[in-house]
């Protein structure tokens, strides 16, 4: 079995404390112990967010401050890296075809960011697409997709499944700005889309709940399954 996990800046390390940091790391080993091949996309988080600020503030572009993203998203991938030791390979790849090999050879890969303009959610969905992963799991600081912000608005409802093609539409508003919040990011959406991949978005924020959704396929957060197969056994039994 071949699954991706793209974990958000804010669940790894929101504040730096090197405790979950290994959290995370435990479980992926677990994971890997089991003989499942995993890949790890980490995000920037606050930290990322702060940077972002300060720099748009001192007048910086978009593409400029996806750039100092993508920097703090390696940042992150490296704290994960450390905590890996000899199971990861040693620095975070910055293309599909590194992870992919390196993948190949039985290590754990960990990326951030690859290029401007995306979030690390579309990095998860492309390597997760590039390596034909069974699952894709999107750990994250809420508990699914919500049929609005529910940090913004206590009306929100969490939905159970929802197709790509729904979650485009709930998620479209959402500025596109660097730094921006979104469960999962406008181009992931479309990626789960046409390669139909099983897709998880759960609360991460502990990480025994990303490794009982591996192995147990049980989780508490939204399944995107594609159009037509809420009730196929089929699907559900990938
Ligand atoms: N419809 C929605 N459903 C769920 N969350 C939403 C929705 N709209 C906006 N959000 C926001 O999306 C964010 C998703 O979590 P988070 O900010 O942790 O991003 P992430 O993708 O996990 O990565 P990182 O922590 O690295 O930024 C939350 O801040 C949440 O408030
Ligand atoms: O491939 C990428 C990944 C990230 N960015 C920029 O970094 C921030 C932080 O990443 P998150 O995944 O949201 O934690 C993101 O908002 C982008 O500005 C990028 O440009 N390309």
């Amino acid at each position: 079995m071949r699954v991706v996990i793209s974990i958000g800046g804010s669940v790894l390390a929101p504040d730096l404390q090197h405790e979950r940091v290994n959290e995370h790391a435990a479980v992926v080993e677990r994971l890997d112990d089991e003989g499942i091949d995993v890949g790890t996309v980490v995000g920037g988080g606050g930290v990322a967010r702060q940077y972002i600020r300060a720099a748009r503030e001192l007048g910086a572009n978009e593409i400029q401050l996806d750039d100092i993203g993508i920097a703090v998203t390696r940042l992150n991938a490296r704290l994960l890296i450390s905590a890996l030791g000899d199971v990861a390979a040693p620095s975070p790849a910055e293309d599909y075809e590194t992870a992919g090999a390196a993948m190949r050879r039985g290590d754990v890969t960990v990326m951030g960011g690859v290029v401007a303009g995306q979030t690390t959610d579309a990095v998860a969905a492309a390597f997760a697409e590039y390596v034909d992963a069974d699952l894709l799991v999107f750990a994250t600081s809420v508990p699914g997709v919500f049929s609005a912000d529910p940090k913004k608005d206590d009306t929100a409802q969490r939905f159970d499944q929802i197709t790509p093609g729904d979650l485009v539409d709930v998620i479209a508003d959402i500025e596109m700005a660097a730094g921006a919040n979104a469960p999962v990011d406008l181009l992931a959406a479309k990626l789960i889309e046409r390669s139909g991949m099983r897709t998880i978005v759960l609360d991460g924020t502990d990480p025994e709940r990303i490794e009982r959704a591996v192995l147990d396929g049980e989780h508490e957060g939204t399944d995107i399954v594609p159009a037509g197969t809420e009730d196929d056994v089929s699907y559900w039994a990938r």
